[in-house]
């Protein structure tokens, strides 16, 4: 067994589960008692709440639609349409996927009918304290973090083996039933998907479908309420799915679910009978990054309940996720993410809030400067002809666009900073259309804070940051660095 990290020493834990959530109330129940209230927990940060009136905010393109039976039947033009799909979207939607309408139907019946349920009744399926299946919420890991505008069932569905059926609502006319068949027809569009994916990752068709061994899935049911302020809440926050692909059914009616695509949030709309299918952490992982696990969300609205039913294929937990060969190259496509066993990779995330794209940074392995040297090309600005050169000017102006960092050399750096930093910002302030004084005016009496890091050696740097991804909260830095060691990585052009 691969060894668990954590307060510096190794161990062997064999009792865990997947993780837990602390308990949160029912929004349903907040909404039922009064439908006017939206509780502090739930108002997002300013930045992060939905442009709801602005529509046009919105990019008005839409997601692909794949016809799973041209796409079963070898159509050479749908299986570029996937790929391409796969590639530049990582979110589909699949028609003639031969899945029957009633199936579909008493499915979402049987969510419909489970919280229709008093909620004494559907207390009895409560999250326990140290599981994440259940009545409840997940991803809820501190008293303070801002709360979803939602209610979930989530259960493991398949294998029957490992169902909790504890946690089931059986007594509930139909709701196994529609379970049992539902699952079993997403498994066959699952195996369908996965031979696909398998050919154009350069594997025999049966290639994903071995590697995830005893392959589970785990649906989530979600339960929107209406919200009086829609503008203020988030149904689900932004995050990528812990999954191989995901398989959502939703409202034939209510557009709730949005996608992050080219840095714009897109409405998925929906298509009657459709099933959205998108590429998981583990597809992302698995492909290198050429397919992307992309970042999604949900909002809700102040006319109707919507529900959505996520179906999340996942390996088997000894499976251990990481680059296919297929997938790398080491002069093209250098290996991007590390090895871990799959139900680590679960843990790491069902300990952590919901956070974009968080969760599949944690997998992903420090750059190697050899593939991209940009660090060795950051501008050298010579603050000595600071004066007025206009080449080092020109130079000035490029760095702060292009990149946000230049590297500055010339003696008159060391114990003059503060007037280095003059001298930049006036040149900056001439870039921004003000007086030479403009930022320096601006910052009225200037402050200077200094960090001093010091990081020390690590038996696995592979597992660990010195400093976590960040942005500096200041004008400008001046950072001085080691000589030899080559350790800062910016963020440039998603690298
Ligand atoms: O309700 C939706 O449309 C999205 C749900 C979702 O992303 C999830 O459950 O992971
Ligand atoms: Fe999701």
């Amino acid at each position: 067994m691969d060894p668990e990290v954590g307060n510096g020493c190794v161990q062997e834990d064999e009792e865990l589960g997947w993780g837990k959530s602390l308990p949160v109330p029912s929004v349903q129940e907040i909404v039922r008692n009064d439908s006017l209230c939206v509780p502090e927990r739930y108002i997002q940060e300013r930045q992060n709440r939905p442009d709801y009136h602005s529509e046009v905010s919105y990019a008005s393109s839409e997601i692909p639609v794949i016809n799973m039976s041209l796409l079963a039947n070898g159509d050479k033009d749908e299986l570029r349409k996937f790929d391409i799909a796969c590639k530049e979207w990582g979110f589909f939607q699949i028609t003639n996927h031969g899945i029957a309408e009633t199936v579909i139907h008493n499915m979402k019946d049987a969510i419909a009918a489970f919280f229709q349920l008093p909620f004494d009744e559907k207390k009895k399926y409560t999250m326990p304290a140290n599981d994440v299946q259940g009545y409840g919420q997940g991803y809820v890991v501190s008293e303070q973090q801002k709360l979803d505008w939602s209610d979930v069932l989530f259960l493991v569905t398949l294998p029957p083996s490992v169902r909790n059926l504890k946690l089931w609502p059986v007594a509930l006319p139909g709701f196994k039933e529609s379970i049992d068949q539902y699952s079993t027809e997403i498994r066959k569009v699952t195996e369908e998907i996965f031979a696909k994916l398998s050919l154009l990752m350069g594997m025999d068709t049966d290639g994903l479908k071995m590697l995830h061994g005893e392959m589970k899935q785990a649906t989530r049911m979600n339960y929107y309420p209406t919200c009086s302020r829609p503008e203020l809440v988030l149904g689900v926050s932004p995050h990528s799915d812990a999954s191989t692909i995901t398989l959502l059914l939703q409202d034939d009616k209510i557009t709730g679910l949005q996608i992050k695509h080219k840095d714009s949030w897109i409405p998925v709309k929906p298509i009657p009978d459709a099933i959205v299918v998108n590429i998981g952490d583990v597809a992302e992982v698995l492909s290198n990054g050429l397919y992307k696990s992309v970042e999604h969300r949900a909002v809700t609205n102040d006319k109707k309940a919507r529900m959505s039913v996520a179906t999340f294929v996942i390996p088997s937990e000894e499976v251990e996720i990481g680059p296919l060969e297929s997938m790398v190259d080491d002069k093209q496509f250098p290996r991007m993410y590390r090895n871990m066993k799959y139900v680590d990779y679960l843990r790491h995330t069902l300990e952590r809030k919901m956070d974009g794209k968080a969760h599949t940074e944690y997998l992903k392995l420090p750059l190697d400067t050899e593939f991209y040297p940009a660090s060795l090309k950051l501008p050298v600005m010579d603050f000595s002809l600071a004066s007025g050169d206009e080449d080092e000017q020109r130079k000035l102006d490029g760095a702060c666009k292009e990149s946000g960092f230049f590297q500055g050399c010339s003696s008159t750096i060391l114990g003059r900073i503060q007037r280095v930093a003059e001298e930049v910002l006036a040149k900056l302030s001439l870039l921004m259309g003000m007086d030479k004084d403009g930022l320096k005016m601006l910052h009225r009496e200037m402050k200077q804070a200094v960090r001093m890091n010091y990081y020390p050696t690590c038996s696995r740097p592979d597992l660990v940051h010195g400093v976590s991804p960040h942005s500096d909260a200041c004008t400008i830095t001046f950072l001085l660095l080691d000589d030899e060691i080559t350790a800062l990585q910016i963020k440039h052009k998603d690298k």
